[in-house]
């Protein structure tokens, strides 16, 4: 589907989506237990990988009614899968689901689409290997397709934390119901840090204790996960929020503007948009007791970001760069290239066909906004969800219309999102190209 915007002004109200890392980690732990109810649930392509997953481990993920989850548990030992485990496009369920594989006293083979076997997977595969687990890459590259022969029985291993912090997830999850547990020491300094954070939160209400060491983190073996009252609830999305958000700051109405509900404080290190979108001079108020953000224009100046933690907000905050004054500098961002896409060059070349001039440098993307004037065009949503959201928001304000192309894939993480948009008063067409 392509999707083609018209430049408009934005007003009205927009929900949050419940968040996809909590979602994913919900299900995964719900797995690891007898039974769970997750609640508030989000249900998109990447979530629906991990649920296969869970079901191929021997569980049983029913939805009940829209964002309701009825979880019946492998009970800390997965069962040797029947097929294949098709990740998709998610990074996040390859990983957990890679340690979950280590625990099966048997074979797993996972793959996914084009863009998850271009994914770094490497450390990961040594850190298993290292723990007493078999793991390797078909193609010896370190992408998928991967094979993981289990059972592990836990230890303590050494893994880099510049790749990414999924495979701290994955082994403080699978660590739990190990004999011996895991203690991981990290090489290199954590990056997506609050992504652990999320984590240890997730793990304390599944009554799982996990924990930071002086070197990196530790979980304890032969625990069992539970929730409080056998339910558990998803928080709002600030990934997601961005772009509402950012449609505000760019394109609200000067009047009324946008309301976000939905938007409760978490660990979530993307909450850190609020503060950004402030920062560029844009009229923010943040209810956290209510979860609700109201945002409306006003003219943006560009800012230095450091991404570190936030690696997911780097589209958004290009897209902003490009409407603000001056240059906004996003920094710490090596790590955005390992992705769905290499997102530092999709944003710096898709932006390009719309008329922004940008520097990119391996760990660093300056958008110089102001005076290159956004023009309308066709642009490639490189099949990657945050870049079609990022160009769609461009849209919103170019000179002329844009064609996003391949916008289906917002589906990975935000499947209303053009319904949203539209709510909020945006003309769009989508084309499905029959
Ligand atoms: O654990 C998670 O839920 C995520 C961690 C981050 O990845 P990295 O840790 O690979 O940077 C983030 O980019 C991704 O969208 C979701
Ligand atoms: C990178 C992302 O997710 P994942 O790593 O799960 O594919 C994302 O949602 O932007």
């Amino acid at each position: 589907m392509n999707v083609t915007i018209t430049p408009s002004s934005v007003e009205g109200t927009a929900r949050a989506p419940p968040s996809k890392s909590y979602t994913h980690r919900a299900i995964l732990a719900a797995g690891y237990a007898d039974e769970a109810t997750v609640r508030d649930a989000l249900w998109s392509a990447d979530t629906q990988a991990t649920a296969r997953a869970v079901d191929l481990f021997g569980g049983d993920v029913t939805r009940d009614g829209n964002a309701t989850l009825e979880i019946d548990g492998f009970d800390g030992r997965p069962d040797v899968p029947a097929d294949v485990i098709d990740c998709a496009n998610s990074g996040t369920t390859t990983r957990l689901v890679t340690a979950a594989a280590a625990l099966a006293d048997g074979t797993t083979v996972l793959t996914g689409d084009e863009s998850l076997r271009s994914r770094p997977q490497g450390p990961l595969l040594e850190a298993l290997s290292a723990l007493g687990a078999e793991a390797y890459s078909t193609r010896g590259n370190g992408l998928a397709p991967l094979v993981v022969t289990g059972p592990l029985s836990g230890g303590s291993v050494s893994i880099p934390g510049d790749v990414s912090s999924q495979y701290i997830t994955a082994l403080l999850m699978a660590g739990a119901v190990t004999d011996e547990g895991i203690e991981i020491d990290l090489e290199t300094e954590l990056k997506s840090a609050p992504y652990v954070d999320i984590t240890l939160e997730v793990l304390a209400d599944f009554g799982v204790d996990a924990r930071h060491t002086d070197d990196g983190f530790a979980v304890d073996g032969g625990q069992t996960y539970s929730p409080a009252g056998g339910e558990y609830a998803v928080p709002g999305d600030f990934s997601s929020i961005s772009y509402p958000l950012a449609a505000g700051a760019i394109a609200g109405d000067e009047g009324d503007g946008v309301r976000i509900e939905g938007a409760n404080p978490s660990a979530q290190g993307d909450t850190a948009i609020v503060e950004i979108v402030e920062r560029m001079g844009a009229d923010v108020d943040w209810d956290r007791e209510e979860g609700v953000i109201e945002v409306s224009s006003a003219p943006l100046s560009g800012v230095e970001v450091d991404v570190e933690d936030t690696p997911d907000l780097l589209p958004t905050i290009a897209t902003l760069g490009a409407v603000a004054d001056g240059d906004t500098r996003i920094t710490n961002a090596e790590h955005v290239r390992y992705k769905e896409t290499d997102r530092v060059s999709a944003m710096a070349e898709e932006l390009g066909e719309m008329g922004v001039e940008t520097t990119e440098e391996r760990d660093s993307l300056t958008v110089h906004g102001g005076d290159s004037r956004l023009e309308g065009a066709t642009v490639s949503g490189r099949d990657d969800h945050r870049i079609i959201m990022a160009l769609a928001l461009a849209g919103l304000v170019a000179d002329g219309e844009t064609t996003v192309e391949g916008a289906d894939h917002v589906d990975v993480s935000f499947p209303g999102f053009f319904d949203v948009l539209e709510g909020l008063g945006v003309a769009l067409e989508r084309d499905d190209g029959q």
